[in-house]
């Protein structure tokens, strides 16, 4: 075998498996399984596959996810670039297809670095609710930033928080929690080696206490009658049916939910528990303390028979990799939420040329734009009216731009003026500014007083020297052409998309420009490939500056 397994790992397999253990063990001689999932927040699934340049078999468990040939290299195509689609491991696209997110839900996805689960979440709620989006990793959240921004994702906010101080600012708020838990990762050896090196003897051990904290801490945030997913990428049954037989003891208001099962997706293996609970010394510490101190904890038969429902992807039986899911749902009754709650459709807009309210978390709060009118028509920015000392302070501010901040009101004032040229829909959300950053923040900003935070929501853009407001490429990415007032189409097939996307200069005249009538040629252009948006360039007489992110660009 190619792979050098731990032994300790192939012997608990092997007394879990029993007859079975054969056919899984030789599923490590197999390839491993590649896959991409679309974004529909950019395309449709018809239009993608009509327009894939790879060939696509169905995942059984993810309607818009695709096996796809790793050698066809899919993160080298320009439609990568534009968050046609996103590169997920085919079993990984399981949990969010269980948490089934809806528009206008309030959703937290806590673990989430890279984002593979948060963008398919996002996808699902097609903009509407409020996604927050966490992980604990300082570094790790720089990439779930990038990925929620270039797949357009309009109404999430990034932090970088422990899971006790996100439930301080949400209490009993969320109706759908993603956890994603941080585990030992066994399900992952045959497509990361580096997952063989790093589990040890004590991986279980270590990665079930920070679970069993997890779980409880996300329990507060629910809002009664919410749900909660927990999935690993890890056969231990410690890790997976004993961690959740143990929550239901200690959360009776908790019940496990059901999962559609195929042959693809096999049950939880509740008599695996029980028998390591009877041998005795296969339990982690952690769980054998539990399971004394919480009698009848998971020994209870009815708690641990539940976590059958539970759903397994074996490499062995399915074309993925080693995963475990389970449905947590609350059983206490939904309160109604009022319409127009923050992030909703029909929630306030921001680029009516006025400082909104935040919005209210049962509904819309007075002083707001109302009506479908408001929301349909373009931004205004409505001139404001300023007293001689504030104009007095804000001349003296532009003079010396270069070395002071702006304040909010020339950042907001910035961002309102752009969006009321540039963009021709409204955006929903409240306007926050952070540092030189103009947000559309989907909650309350209230409640992010306090949190490490990444993105305080949709991020539009920055004020630089001068005043000049940068449109952020999360915008760029967000809008459709039409939805911007000047747009340039590259096409895939040509050289040019690919300089464009490697930060290159074009060259060419204002015909390519599409725009309105009596819209000047000259300024920011919202370029795209094949018609999806990729970025931003800056236009003026015959030359596109690429303003295309350093970060975001086609290497090679
Ligand atoms: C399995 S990975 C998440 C993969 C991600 N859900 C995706 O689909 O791209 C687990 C993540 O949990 C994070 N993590 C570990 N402990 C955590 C904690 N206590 N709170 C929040 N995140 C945590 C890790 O940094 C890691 O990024």
């Amino acid at each position: 075998m190619s792979i050098q397994l731990p032994k300790l790992f192939e012997s608990r397999m092997q007394r879990w498996l029993g007859d079975e253990y054969e056919d899984f063990i030789a599923s490590y001689e197999r390839p491993r399984h590649a896959g991409i999932r679309v974004n529909m927040l950019k395309i449709g699934l018809e239009d993608f596959k009509a327009a894939s340049p790879f060939e696509l078999k169905p995942i059984p468990w993810c309607e818009t996810g695709f096996y796809v040939d790793e050698n066809e290299r899919p993160g080298k195509h320009p439609f990568y670039h534009t968050g046609l689609y996103y590169i997920q491991e085919p079993s990984a696209m399981e949990p969010a297809e269980a948490l089934n997110p809806e528009p206008g839900d309030r959703v937290l996805d806590l673990c989430a670095a890279p984002g593979g689960k948060s963008t398919q979440i996002a996808a699902k709620m097609r903009g509407q609710g409020v996604l927050v989006t966490n992980d604990i990793s300082t570094e790790r959240t720089k990439a779930l930033a990038k990925n929620i921004e270039m797949s357009g994702v309009r109404n999430a906010i990034v932090l970088n928080e422990t899971p006790d101080r996100i439930a301080e600012k949400f209490p009993a708020y969320f109706d759908k929690i993603l956890i994603d838990a941080p585990c030992s990762g066994e399900g992952m050896f045959r497509k990361d080696p580096d997952a063989v090196r790093q589990w040890e003897k004590h991986s279980v051990d270590v990665c079930t206490v920070m679970q069993r904290d997890i779980l409880d801490t996300v329990a507060s945030m629910l809002a009664p009658g919410g749900r909660i997913v927990y999935s690993t990428c890890t056969f231990s049954p410690e890790e997976n049916e004993a961690m959740i037989a143990l929550f239901l003891a200690r959360h009776p208001e908790f019940v496990v939910g059901e999962l559609k099962h195929s042959p693809l997706l096999s049950p939880g293996r509740p008599e695996w528990v029980a028998g390591l609970a009877e041998s005795g010394g296969w339990l982690s510490p952690l769980l054998e303390q539990e399971a004394r101190q919480s009698e009848p904890g998971f020994t209870r038969p009815e708690a641990l028979a539940q976590t059958a429902r539970a759903a397994r992807i074996w490499p062995h039986l399915a074309e993925g990799e080693g995963h475990f899911v389970c449905v947590l749902e609350h059983t206490g009754e939904k309160a109604a939420r009022a319409e127009g709650a923050a992030g909703t459709a029909s929630g306030p807009i921001i680029g009516a040329g006025e400082i909104l309210p935040a919005p209210s978390e049962g509904g819309r709060k007075s002083g707001g734009p109302k009506g479908k009118g408001r929301q349909e028509s373009r931004f205004a920015a409505a001139p404001r009216r300023e007293d001689k000392s504030a104009r007095q302070a804000r001349g003296r501010r532009q003079d010396a731009y270069i070395r002071e901040e702006a304040s909010e009101d020339d950042v907001r004032r910035a961002c309102l003026q752009f969006l009321s040229e540039q963009v021709t829909v409204p955006i929903f959300g409240t306007l926050l500014i952070s540092g030189d950053y103009a947000y559309a923040c989907p909650v309350e900003p209230e409640r992010l007083r306090g949190l490490k935070v990444r993105r305080s929501g949709f991020q539009l853009g920055m004020v630089k020297a001068g005043g000049r407001f940068v449109p952020s490429n999360a915008l760029a990415a967000a809008l459709s052409p039409r939805e911007s007032a000047r747009s340039l189409n590259l096409s895939s097939s040509l050289p040019e998309a690919v300089s464009y996307l490697k930060g290159e200069t074009l060259t060419f005249g204002e015909e390519r420009i599409e725009r309105g009538e009596g819209t000047d040629a000259k300024g920011y252009v919202l370029v795209s490939i094949d018609g999806y948006s990729a970025g931003w360039g800056k236009w003026a007489a015959g030359v596109l500056k690429n303003e295309y992110p350093a970060g975001w660009r086609w290497n090679g």
